[in-house]
């Protein structure tokens, strides 16, 4: 959320692993930040304005970061090839250091990185190269009301089932207020149900943390959905790991780091293989629908091929037009791309003739201009080389001929 310190987190984790001599790769996803305090080695302001952005496109600031992260995503591959050169063992030069870690500071605002597809993206292609992990950043003091609490949860919820990659929450500024409380709050359902009674006996509930607004007391709805959310969220709290944190201060980072690599080999156990099923499925799901569009357009064709026979002669049977089309898809290499631009070419000219006279009679249309054609070519040819032209093969194949 913003002002929970994800900045100063970056920069906190960015020199701890400077002092480890394990500098990391830092990419800044975030267009509308002033300045940042680290040297990104991937900025996304480096390649677009986000005030022009805005600009051009008539937008209002989140739609200029979200438009700006969708031009980004565009270059992905490129991000990719950089990472991956940084990151792998090069045959080349054995002895040169490589990146053991990644750190990218992504824009707060969740309708921008985690619900929008070009979040998706990113994350997705990160994930399908590097053990990714997601750190959810927790402004403590402002997270100590059950409330505030209660959306931060429900918030890293929605994170943990969009991206569907490990998570570790980090309770940040942990130098003004510890992290005690919502560790046990996590825990102990009770302890959860104490403090929701003592805020609402103190009035304070609903309201900015540590001050009372007059709201409590008579919340008894919010008071009941907080306890039964905070009970369908246990379940949640099981697969997460919490790290209290100061940035300021340095303190929690080594423990943050130890969650890093736990989190990490669960991502290859686990996470990994989630992810490569969901992707054989999507490319499955692609191949499927572009087979039924195909279909489609067979279909559409059949049905134009039909039009034009009927004016002929009788329609030939729907299953040896069929297959005829499924011939011409199969032998679609051995034909080479001549029929293919035989087989469009027929009805943008029949479009054209009707167009130009509509009273021609049919017969008058295609099939007889192909036949004329194909006597003309053989005359021309003297009836022998040219058996095999394009236009045999298209008569053959659609079975004019
Ligand atoms: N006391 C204390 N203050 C902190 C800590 N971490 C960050 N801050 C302060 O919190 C404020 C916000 O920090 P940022 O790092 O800018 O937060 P952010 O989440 O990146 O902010 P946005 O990008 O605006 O959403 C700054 O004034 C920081 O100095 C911490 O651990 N302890």
């Amino acid at each position: 959320m913003a002002g929970s310190g994800k900045t100063t987190f970056v920069q906190r984790i960015n020199s701890h692993l400077h002092s480890k001599r394990e500098p990391p790769y830092l990419m800044n996803l975030d267009p509308a930040v002033h300045s940042v305090p680290f040297d990104s080695n991937i900025d996304i302001r480096d390649s677009l304005n986000y005030k022009e952005v805005m600009r051009e496109y008539n937008l209002g600031p989140n739609g200029g970061i979200l438009t700006s992260l969708n031009i980004f995503a565009t270059k992905i591959d490129q991000v990719m090839n950089i990472l991956e050169k940084r990151t792998l063992p090069n045959p080349a030069t054995p002895n040169a250091k490589r990146i053991k870690n990644i750190i990218v500071d992504t824009p707060g605002q969740i309708e921008v990185f985690v619900w929008s597809a070009s979040g998706s993206i990113l994350l997705d292609s990160l994930a399908s190269s590097f053990p990714t992990v997601i750190a959810y950043i927790i402004d403590t003091p402002r997270t100590s009301s059950t409330s505030t609490f209660m959306s931060n949860m429900l918030y890293a919820c929605s994170i943990l089932y969009k991206t569907k990659l490990p998570m570790i929450l980090v309770f940040n500024k942990t130098d003004v207020k510890d992290a005690d409380f919502a560790k046990e709050w996590m825990t102990d359902f009770e302890s959860f149900q104490a403090a929701l009674k003592q805020e609402e006996e103190m009035g304070s509930f609903g309201g900015v943390e540590g001050a009372s607004t007059g709201l409590g007391g008579g919340s008894g709805y919010m008071g009941s959905l907080l306890n039964s959310m905070s009970l369908m969220l246990e379940e949640f709290y099981r697969h997460l790991c919490v790290v209290p944190v100061s940035s300021m201060t340095g303190k929690g980072v080594d423990e943050f780091f130890e969650a890093v690599a736990e989190k990490a080999s669960e991502f290859e156990k686990d996470y990994k293989p989630e992810l490569e099923k969901r992707r054989k499925d999507r490319q499955q799901e692609k191949e499927t629908k572009r087979g039924k569009e195909l279909g489609k357009l067979m279909e559409e064709m059949n049905v134009t091929n039909s039009r034009q026979n009927s004016s002929t002669g009788p329609a030939k049977p729907k299953a040896g037009r069929q297959k005829a089309l499924d011939t011409i898809s199969d032998t679609e290499d051995d034909l080479g791309s001549d029929v293919e631009a035989q087989l469009v070419e027929p009805d943008e000219d029949e479009s054209e003739d009707s167009e130009m006279d509509d009273e021609k009679p049919r017969q008058d249309g295609l099939e007889q201009r192909y036949r004329k054609a194909l006597a003309d070519d053989s005359k021309s040819n003297h009836g022998s080389a040219s058996e095999d032209n394009s236009f045999t093969r298209y008569l053959r194949a659609s079975q004019i001929g």
